[in-house]
């Protein structure tokens, strides 16, 4: 087995960050006038260590993967509905496709464990581990070995990637029933009460939200001893294959310096567990939007993130990345190209 080597982030060199600063508070604005974008600016470029940053070829990539823990009737859509989500990114008639497309972000699609086939659709790029991961209500999600495979394929298609010239990177996720996987990391890694990490997913209603809870409860009974202290043990035993290809694929980004797009509750969950194992994740990350499902603002909460939209979004795909990537664009075109005070001559101190 090839383990994952868990990279030893640092934080960006803090040395820029007054040069970054004075460059902002000489543009033609009154100080701060631009809010969350200036913080959004300072980001960027403290990432890419330069006053000048570029962002470039953005892409998006799209890891699925199907939930034994569907079996448990937690989800209100079939789990059937995973294959053919990936067969209709492929075809690309997904809202992810539409917004990529309108918004000029590449769009990779993963196959990181879905039942069934993709042997004729050559855009559905297989890492597959399985067909699946096993029931976390009976069993572990994943072996060690499955999870450690996930890891890597994830961070191989972003070393590929960054190969391209992409600097910029989002991630999203489709698996019927992963809000469930999603919940339970949250709870067992955040610390937070599995009530309030379990929401309504693709739709539950009011008794299958209560059905869920009950099942998720007895999931964690279920496996007392993987508490939180051990990241990978609660990764591979409450899976799913497409966290954890995400979860690897975060942490190359951050290691090779990426500007990192964090989509909704799912993503954000990969996120928790890579933040757990490194915590110098974080000051790679924009958290594009805070989404309606129920444990999301509990889980931004614990990483301290504030998320740039608040739409009501609860699609997953990646669709958050894709809609705030134009502000990104917007903090770094303010930030290398407003006039300065000096250069447009416009008084910044107030006449006698
Ligand atoms: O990104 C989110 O915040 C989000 C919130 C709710 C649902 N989803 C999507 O819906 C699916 C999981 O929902 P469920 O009810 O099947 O667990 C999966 O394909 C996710 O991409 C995504
Ligand atoms: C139709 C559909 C599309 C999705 N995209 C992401 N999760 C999804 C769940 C469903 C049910």
């Amino acid at each position: 087995m090839n383990e994952f080597t868990i990279p030893a982030l640092r934080p960006p060199d803090a040395a820029l960050a007054a040069t970054i600063q004075a460059k902002i508070d000489t543009k033609t604005k009154p100080l701060g006038a631009l809010g969350q974008l200036e913080a959004l600016a300072r980001q960027v470029a403290l990432i890419q260590q330069t006053i000048t940053p570029v962002l470039h070829r953005p892409h998006v990539l799209v890891f699925a993967a199907d939930h034994g823990i569907a079996a448990a009737g937690v989800s209100a859509y079939p789990a059937d509905v995973t294959h053919q989500m990936v067969r209709n990114f492929a075809a690309g008639g997904a809202a992810i496709n539409v917004f990529c497309r309108l918004h000029g972000l590449e769009l990779r699609v993963v196959d990181a464990g879905v039942r069934g086939s993709f042997a004729d659709l050559p855009a559905a790029r297989n890492q597959k581990i399985a067909e699946g991961t096993r029931n976390f209500l009976h069993e572990p999600a994943m072996t060690p070995a499955e999870m450690h495979r996930a890891l890597n394929l994830g961070a191989a298609l972003v070393s590929e990637v960054h190969g391209t010239g992409c600097n910029v990177v989002g991630f999203g996720e489709m698996g019927i029933a992963n809000t469930s996987s999603a919940a339970v990391l949250l709870h067992r890694l955040g610390g937070v009460p599995l009530a309030d990490c379990v929401g309504r997913g693709t739709g539950l209603d009011a008794a299958g939200l209560a059905r869920k809870h009950a099942v998720l409860a007895a999931a964690v009974a279920a496996h007392p001893a993987v508490d939180g202290t051990d990241p990978l043990a609660v990764l591979a035993t409450f899976g799913g294959f497409e966290i954890a290809q995400l979860c690897g694929a975060m942490l190359r980004a951050a290691e090779l310096g990426m500007v990192l797009l964090i989509d909704g509750f799912i993503a954000s969950a990969a996120l928790l567990v890579a933040w757990r194992l490194a915590p110098a994740v974080l000051p790679s990350c924009v958290f594009s939007h805070e989404s309606a499902e129920g444990g999301h603002p509990h889980l931004l909460r614990v990483l301290s993130a504030q998320p740039l939209l608040r739409l009501g979004l609860r699609l997953g795909e990646g669709s958050g990345c894709a809609l705030a990537y134009p502000l990104v664009q917007a903090a770094v075109a303010f930030f290398n190209d407003m006039a300065s005070f000096e250069s447009a001559g416009v008084s910044q101190v107030a006449a006698d």
